[in-house]
């Protein structure tokens, strides 16, 4: 192992961003390799999981140097696909420490019920998981995206979205799965959970009504 292999090794950020996905893939949020993650390392950079790999099994030489300084992403591996979203987030707000992306079944399926380019979520206790929402009595909005195969489409419409309104620390892609973010990779996280749980209930009450 090289000098560089070996200090990523010892980088804590990469080490709790590892368990962290083994963590999300013991709750089935990450099937058959779906999902990606990162974690910022400088203004114009972050440690972004490599393309293809089971994210539950990741080690830290998993996680590849993305940089976007000058518009162009960089990054001497082949870094996740979806690179491009993480990198937008991460120039939308300079605060946002580490983005999440997950494939379970539920907010792929809710994604698919949501013909708006947003949801409204109202009710729940747990919409105070979000940061910034501090009653169930205030609408708690989630945004939704068509899906595309072409990420530099998607990350300008979602900083289009943003530039009216900045997104509450996640969006949905339709059919897809769910982006998250935090100002910490336990914000994140709790944004994580917070979201799935919503779309969890959301779900399951649909279903009750119909
Ligand atoms: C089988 S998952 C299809 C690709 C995808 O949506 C995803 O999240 C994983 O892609 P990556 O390149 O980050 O492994
Ligand atoms: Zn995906």
């Amino acid at each position: 192992m090289n000098n560089t292999a070996q200090l990523h090794q010892l980088n804590p950020n990469a080490i709790a961003l590892c368990a962290l996905g083994r963590w999300i893939a013991s709750r089935h949020w990450v099937p058959a390799t779906g999902g990606n993650f990162s974690i910022r390392s400088s203004e114009h950079s972050a440690l972004v999981t490599a393309s293809g790999k089971d994210k539950g099994e990741l080690s830290p030489q998993d996680l590849l140097p993305v940089s976007w300084q000058g518009g162009e992403l960089s990054c001497p591996g082949k870094p996740s696909a979806e690179t491009a979203l993480h990198a937008q987030l991460y120039q939308l707000d300079g605060q946002i420490k580490a983005v999440l992306h997950t494939h379970s079944a539920q907010a792929t399926v809710f994604s698919r019920l949501i013909a708006e380019d947003s949801y409204l979520f109202n009710g729940y206790e747990m919409q105070k998981a979000i940061s910034g929402n501090t009653s169930h009595d205030c609408p708690c909005p989630l945004a939704v995206f068509d899906n595309t195969q072409h990420i530099p489409t998607l990350a300008a419409q979602v900083r289009q979205r943003w530039q009216q309104q900045p997104l509450n620390w996640g969006l949905l892609v339709r059919g897809h799965g769910l982006y998250v973010w935090g100002r910490s990779l336990d914000e994140a996280k709790r944004h994580l959970e917070g979201w799935e749980f919503l779309i969890n209930c959301e779900l399951e009450r649909l279903k009750l009504a119909r």
